[in-house]
Order: structure tokens, then C-alpha cells, then sequence
């Protein structure tokens, strides 16, 4: 049995992960801890694998605090940066074990990987290329970290083929053509009723294609979450990502 802790327990997320690994064959629940509570309670005589899904302004603090606890974790929370994954980094080359491990998804659900793999394999095929997210008036940030991994699988994707700047007449724009990341313009729309939804819609001269993934609710996560409980220990290091853990 593997034993996991949840950090964020009261959350949205972090109680559905609670119910999974309660409800899964190989999992147990060790620690359900949230705001307030001391991480020092989790430790490895405890806890195999920590769950993080708290809020993007404290998710760092609680990675760092958690590797320096020896424990194995798998981060939900979105709000990672360069730097901040540097100190991820960092923290692991001097855990209290030599083969930590740290994995951290911007989406665990199977139709939104989908959807980012798709977006690089189709992305160097068009000149336009944008991504609207959507979701519950609920989320704290904006754009999702799943849009803005997008937004980087599709810059990516167009550099290595060595496609320009897309083609784009603007001259006004009062915050209308979005956020933009690493060259792609991201759209943020937050509506009553939705949950998490992508859009990347990718455009040539007389032709469009969309790629569209949609969470209706949060157990579309948890077969994602409980695979990357299964799979973090094997990757010892950072892996992000996770198509990482999927044969594509
Ligand atoms: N990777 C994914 O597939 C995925 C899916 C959904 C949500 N998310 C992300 O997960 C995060 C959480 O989302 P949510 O909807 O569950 O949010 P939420 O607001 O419902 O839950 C956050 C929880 O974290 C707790 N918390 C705050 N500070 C804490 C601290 N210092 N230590 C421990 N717990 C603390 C809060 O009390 C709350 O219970 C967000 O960043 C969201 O974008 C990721
Ligand atoms: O509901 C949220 O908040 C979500 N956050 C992640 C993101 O920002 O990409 C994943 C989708 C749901």
C-alpha cells in the first residue's frame, strides 16, 4: 500500500483526493492536513507520497518544507514559474534522500494532456494559433496553468519549426486579445456553471481547427492524481508534465 498525505485536504481538489485514495485498492490515507496544520507531521515512517493541491501563493513553501520532510511529492497547484521550479530543484539535490522525487501537473485530467499534446503536433501546421480557457468563478488565478503550459507546448512547437510571430493587425487594445505567453495570446473566461475547459483554436487561410478538452467536475482529475502517486517514486528529480507517465 502506498501510503499518501493530502495537503489541502479541505479544498476542492484535495478532498476528492482524499475520497480516491480512500477508495483505491493501493492507496491509504495517511495525513489529511490543510491551512494552519504542521507539515512536520509528515515524515517517511508516515507518509510515502504528499499531495499538493493548495493555492498558488503557498504551494512553493509547502514543496520545499515537504522535500526537506524526505517524503515524495505530487504538486496539483498551479503558479509555477522558472524560478520557483529552480527551487524545486535545488531543494531535491540536497534532500535527506538521494532519489526524491517531485512531480507536478498542470492538469491531471487525460482529455486536457490530450489536447496539449495534440495542440504540438498540430501547431507547427498553422499560422495562428490562440487558447481560451474557461472556468469556475472560483479559481484564484488567471490564466490557468494549463493554458499556459498550451501556450508553450504551441511556442515550442513553432519554433523548432521555425515558424515568425503570427500574423496579427492589432493597434488598440484595452486588455481584449489576452494575456501573452511566450507568444501565444491566452483568453481567460470565468462563468458561473463551467469547471475547467480549454480551447486552442489554430487557424490558416480559409481553414480552423479546434482542439477542446472539458473537466465537467473534479473526478476527472483523480485517475491522473492516483497514476502519478503509483508513478512519482520510479522518477526520482523534477517531472512535470503528465504525458510524462502515458505512452504518447
Ligand atoms: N493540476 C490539476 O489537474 C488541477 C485541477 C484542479 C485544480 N488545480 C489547482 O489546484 C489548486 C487548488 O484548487 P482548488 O479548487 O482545490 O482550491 P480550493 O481553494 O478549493 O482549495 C485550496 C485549499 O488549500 C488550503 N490551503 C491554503 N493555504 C494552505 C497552506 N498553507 N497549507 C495547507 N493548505 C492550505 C485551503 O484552506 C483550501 O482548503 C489551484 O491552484 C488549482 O488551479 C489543479
Ligand atoms: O479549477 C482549477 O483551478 C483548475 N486549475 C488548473 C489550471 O489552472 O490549469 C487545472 C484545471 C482546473
Amino acid at each position: 500500500m502506498i501510503k499518501v498525505s493530502v495537503i489541502g485536504a479541505k479544498g476542492r481538489m484535495g478532498g476528492n483526493v482524499v475520497n480516491a485514495v480512500n477508495q483505491a485498492d493501493d492507496t491509504e490515507l495517511a495525513l489529511a492536513l490543510d491551512a494552519g496544520d504542521d507539515l512536520t507531521q509528515v515524515n517517511p515512517d508516515n507518509t510515502d507520497v504528499a499531495v499538493e493541491f493548495t493555492v498558488p501563493s503557498v504551494a512553493l513553501d509547502n514543496v520545499l518544507a515537504l522535500i526537506g520532510q524526505g517524503v515524495d511529492v505530487v504538486v496539483g497547484t498551479t503558479g509555477w514559474t522558472d524560478e520557483k521550479l529552480d527551487q524545486v530543484r535545488k531543494a531535491l539535490a540536497e534532500a535527506p534522500r538521494k532519489d526524491q522525487a517531485v512531480f507536478i501537473a498542470p492538469n491531471f485530467a487525460i482529455s486536457a494532456v490530450l489536447a496539449d499534446y495534440f495542440a504540438g503536433l498540430a501547431a507547427k501546421y498553422f499560422e495562428s494559433a490562440e487558447v481560451v480557457e474557461l472556468h469556475h468563478p472560483n479559481k484564484v488565478d488567471a490564466p490557468s496553468g494549463t493554458a499556459i503550459h498550451t501556450a508553450h507546448t504551441i511556442a515550442d512547437a513553432r519554433r523548432a519549426a521555425g515558424l515568425g510571430p503570427m500574423p496579427d493587425a492589432t493597434e488598440t487594445d484595452g486588455g481584449s486579445r489576452g494575456q501573452v505567453v511566450d507568444g501565444v495570446h491566452v483568453h481567460a473566461v470565468r462563468l458561473r456553471g463551467l469547471n475547467a475547459h480549454e480551447e486552442v483554436l489554430l487557424g490558416n487561410a480559409g481553414e480552423q481547427l479546434t482542439i477542446r478538452a472539458d473537466s465537467f467536475d473534479r473526478g476527472s482529475f483523480m485517475p491522473g492524481v492516483l497514476l502519478a502517486v503509483r508513478n512519482v517514486s520510479a522518477h526520482p528529480g523534477l517531472t512535470i508534465g503528465l504525458d510524462k507517465f502515458l505512452d504518447l
